[in-house]
């Protein structure tokens, strides 16, 4: 069975996926955590792998950037593929003060600039937030670990590029800037499945000093990947 942009057997997916924007990364992420990773879908380079985590079935594959194209992933893997639970490992921007490069943050709901969800329902403002099962999981593993989590709101915007209203998002207590779980968030709620985001601030909006190389970017994610992983199978 194939759909537009996977080329898989229904079977071929566990029924918790996680998703990082990049599919080097998501092939990292199954060398690292599955021996035992085989390749699912490989459509435009967008690898998808399924293998085992301590014996429990696991799928990892890549998004793309952007919300229109988790939005093509997220629906096939949600309706096609059996896929029951969907968490996002990203990299994002830090907003907020108290957050620094390197730390992990649990994204209970995403604010947007996008039209993705304003689509969904005419006239309504869609409430784009997270499974509350997956979140709780997530952050008992990170209080296991004992280090800090940051939990709350982030933004996923459209734009890379385009300064971001960091005062104003700010001062409404918005953690980081992201470009993908708003829309996660969105196909999850139509298909009534779970989602989640789990990101790793890989640079700061405030001060850039510290900001994270490219190289960094895509291999500085072990924390909020354990996290990840614990809410793929809580
Ligand atoms: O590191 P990933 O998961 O790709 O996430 C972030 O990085 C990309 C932008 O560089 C966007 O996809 C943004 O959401
Ligand atoms: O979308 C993103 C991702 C990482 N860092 C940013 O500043 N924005």
């Amino acid at each position: 069975m194939a759909t537009p942009h996977i080329d898989a057997e229904k079977g071929d997916f566990a029924p918790a996926v996680l998703m990082p924007g990049d599919p080097r990364r998501a092939q990292r992420i199954a060398e690292q955590l599955m021996p035992d990773a085989r390749l699912v879908n490989d459509v435009r380079g967008m690898s998808g792998y399924t293998g085992t985590v301590d014996g429990k079935p696991l799928s990892v594959m890549g998004s793309g950037m952007g919300q229109p194209s988790i939005t093509i992933y997220a629906t096939e893997l949600l309706r096609d593929f059996g896929v029951e639970r969907i968490i996002r490992v990203g990299t994002a921007g830090g907003i907020a003060p108290t957050v620094r490069v390197g730390d992990v943050v649990v994204a209970m709901g995403a604010h947007t600039d996008s039209a993705m969800n304003a689509a969904r329902i005419p006239g309504i403002h869609f409430s784009a937030v997270a499974s509350y099962d997956l979140a709780a999981a997530a952050v008992g593993a990170a209080h296991a670990d004992g280090e800090p989590v940051h939990v709350g709101t982030i933004i996923s915007r459209d734009h890379f590029y385009l300064p971001s209203p960091i005062e104003t998002l700010g001062a409404y207590g918005v953690l980081a800037v992201e470009m993908e779980a708003a829309a996660l968030y969105g196909v999850a709620a139509e298909f009534g499945k779970e989602a989640l985001t789990v990101l790793t601030v890989s640079d700061h909006l405030l001060d850039p000093s510290q900001d994270m190389s490219s190289a960094d970017r895509e291999t500085k994610f072990q924390r909020a990947l354990s996290l990840a992983v614990a809410a793929a199978h809580s």
